[in-house]
């Protein structure tokens, strides 16, 4: 009967690639796999846990939650079973036919991408959590018999890893009572696990993220013996847990098995009680920079897991890995609902403040462990600056930049106050992609000259904070690649005196005006500069409207309908300029507007823009490169 109704089924295409990988995986850290089966187990009780608050007939009097751990040297199994929410069989082709975690996706678009071979993809299995599928490095079959809480059917899972799984009916007198067995019929190499205290030492190294009671039956008929109690971590005092049990807790929270580079445990009892265990990851998660810039935290109220994606803090401070318990919530409203109320409103703001506070603490009495958290995450933080302005003052005193006077990013901005020159009032900042390119702008000239730091800002969020927060410490930030520069002021660093000359102010006059003509379409303006002392010109944007390149990133999301024309801005003591004044209204009307040009076109690819016409950009450059040849050519007789 139960045969006749099996069906077979075909993995997903990249479930059966990892399958394929953990099959033949030789990765020398296995024993993972029994750590996530474990907290599986433990899941599924927490998931039935949620599901009784409202329907108490799921757990029944049996509410005793259990992970029981069956060691079978004769059959060669080793057994993991709870009493947890089970499967239907609608759950177990979603669940376990297709890549459920964005963890295990997450590790095979590296695998796609890095990683093209066996070798490589084993070093990236320890990085990321492999769920369920891990099995597969140590069991050449499995089998799960899973029956859902409430349900009268049961159903037999099975499967080699090698392409297909089966699943039929399975009569309820050989299934649980409710919950899951996932039967590991072990390969020949994998008998260690078999062995009582090779078991039990894995299980215990990895209890303390399981808030379920962990058994081990070491043979079939035998008592089963509690190894842990199952209690949450975070309800324990903090000088009771090692720093080993909080690194493990970690690296079931986050998926992700650095070492935490912040560990922050407290107890919150004034207007509302709660417990918060939190971390800041040693490195960046894989999903840091995904649009969705979803929270992962974990939301328990009194014990039970409520929400295992709660959004328990501000976007700017998603990589924080967090759990946070409370007392004080209603566990009679919807998941959603929860996270809705005025009490779960203020336990986020007080946890953000909390985190803020202590990444303070962090900065000012370890600068160098603070220095790590911002190389990994200080894109993140800074878009606290755009969001959260009550926490802008905060953020300053948190934030490295990379900046003339420090090419390393480990600038602060009072460092940047205190270094500021004679009459100098602003914070001088230019925004580019990144940090090399805009260290080599011509913009910077003329503040080089005067000894004046700029900002080199290369985050995308940087566009945007920098040109809605008023300032710092009393100084505007100031772009300086948009409107004049008001730099003369400030005094000449020694040895770098204005010696060129320029030329008279009526050539100039022309030329700018010859140049605005001829670039009528590309440019608002063209002026004299301040800001050049070796380039010819530079682009700048005009005072009023966006930053160059703010502008750019709000065109590339469509969000703006027509871009502004830059600023053409000369440096008139240049020796080009000096020259080109000079043939204003004597030489050839076509070479002298090749020339503009392409001194225009030079200044966008200075800036990180393409020549406004490549093909016209080329003809130009080779009219006047073959002038420039062959015209001394002419000029000097055959020897
Ligand atoms: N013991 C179990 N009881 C009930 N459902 C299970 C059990 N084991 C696995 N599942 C189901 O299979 C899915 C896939 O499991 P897998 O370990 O691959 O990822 P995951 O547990 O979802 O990942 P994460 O650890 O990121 O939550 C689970 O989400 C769950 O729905």
């Amino acid at each position: 009967m139960e045969a006749a109704a099996s069906q077979s089924h075909a993995f997903q295409a990249d479930v059966s690639r990892l399958l394929d990988l953990m099959v033949h995986s030789v990765y020398s850290e296995r024993d993972i796999f029994l750590r996530e089966l474990v907290s599986n187990g433990a899941d599924a009780c927490e998931k039935l846990r949620y599901e009784a608050l409202a329907n108490p007939a799921l757990v029944g009097d049996d509410s005793n939650f259990l992970i029981t751990v069956t060691l079978d040297k004769e059959s060669k199994t080793l057994t993991v079973a709870d009493n947890g929410i089970g499967m239907s069989q609608e759950d177990l082709t979603q669940a376990l036919g297709t890549i459920a975690r964005s963890g295990t996706r997450a590790f095979l678009d590296r695998l796609n991408t890095e990683a093209k071979d066996d070798a490589a993809g084993k070093d990236l299995i320890g990085q990321f959590g492999i769920g369920f599928y891990s099995a597969f490095m140590v069991a050449d079959r499995i089998d799960i018999e899973t029956r859902k809480a409430g349900s009268d059917e049961a159903f037999l899972w099975s499967s080699d890893g090698k392409g297909t799984f089966s699943i039929a009916p399975l009569a309820l007198d050989k299934a649980p009572v409710r919950g899951t067995r996932v039967i590991l019929h072990l390969k020949e190499a994998a008998g260690e696990y078999l062995e009582p205290s090779r078991a039990e030492h894995i299980l215990r190294e990895h209890s303390s993220a399981i808030t379920v009671p962990i058994a081990l039956v070491e043979a079939p008929g035998q008592e089963p013996h509690k190894l842990t109690e199952g209690s949450a971590l975070w309800t324990k005092p903090k000088s009771a847990i090692t720093e080993q049990e909080y690194a493990e807790f970690y690296h079931d929270l986050s998926g992700q098995f650095d070492e935490p580079a912040l560990t922050l445990h407290w107890r919150a009892e004034g207007r509302h009680e709660y417990t918060v265990l939190a971390f800041v990851p040693g490195s960046r998660p894989f999903d840091l920079f995904d649009s969705s810039r979803k929270g992962r935290g974990k939301l328990y109220v009194r014990h039970v897991l409520i929400a295992a994606d709660a959004d328990l803090l501000p976007s700017w401070l998603r990589f924080v890995r967090l759990v946070v318990d409370s007392a004080d919530l209603p566990l009679n409203m919807s998941r959603e609902l929860i996270q809705q109320s005025p009490v779960f409103a203020s336990i986020k703001k007080a946890v953000a403040n909390r985190v803020t506070q202590e990444l303070t603490k962090l900065e000012e009495t370890d600068p160098e462990a603070f220095g790590k958290i911002w190389a990994n995450f200080g894109a993140v933080l800074k878009e606290g600056l755009y969001e959260d302005p009550e926490r802008r003052d905060v953020l300053f005193k948190l934030a490295r930049f990379t900046s003339t006077a420090d090419l390393d990013g480990k600038r602060t901005l009072a460092a940047y106050v205190a270094a500021l020159r004679p009459n100098q009032t602003a914070i001088y900042y230019l925004n580019g992609d990144d940090a090399k390119t805009l260290a080599a702008s011509p913009q910077l000239e003329g503040f080089r000259a005067r000894g004046i730091e700029v900002l080199l800002l290369a985050d995308p969020i940087d566009a945007f904070w920098v040109s809605s927060a008023a300032g710092y410490d009393g100084k505007p930030f100031k772009s300086i690649s948009q409107g004049a520069a008001d730099i003369k002021a400030i005094p000449l660093l020694e040895g770098k005196e204005e010696t060129a000359a320029e030329p008279p102010s009526a050539a100039l006059a022309s030329l700018f005006v010859l140049m605005k003509q001829e670039l009528a379409d590309s440019v608002s303006d063209v002026r004299a500069s301040d800001r050049l002392s070796e380039s010819p010109a530079c682009l700048i944007a005009p005072e009023h409207g966006f930053d160059r390149r703010l502008e750019r990133i709000l065109a590339e999301h469509g969000q703006l309908r027509e871009a502004s024309k830059p600023v053409l801005e000369i440096n008139p003591s240049h020796p080009l300029v000096a020259a080109l004044a000079a043939q204003v209204g004597h030489a050839d009307k076509a070479a002298l507007a090749d020339i503009i040009w392409l001194v225009f076109d030079e200044a966008r690819l200075l800036d990180g823009e393409k020549p406004v016409n490549a093909a016209d950009f080329a003809a130009r450059l080779t009219r006047v490169l073959t002038k420039a040849v062959a015209e001394p050519a002419a000029k000097t007789p055959a020897a």
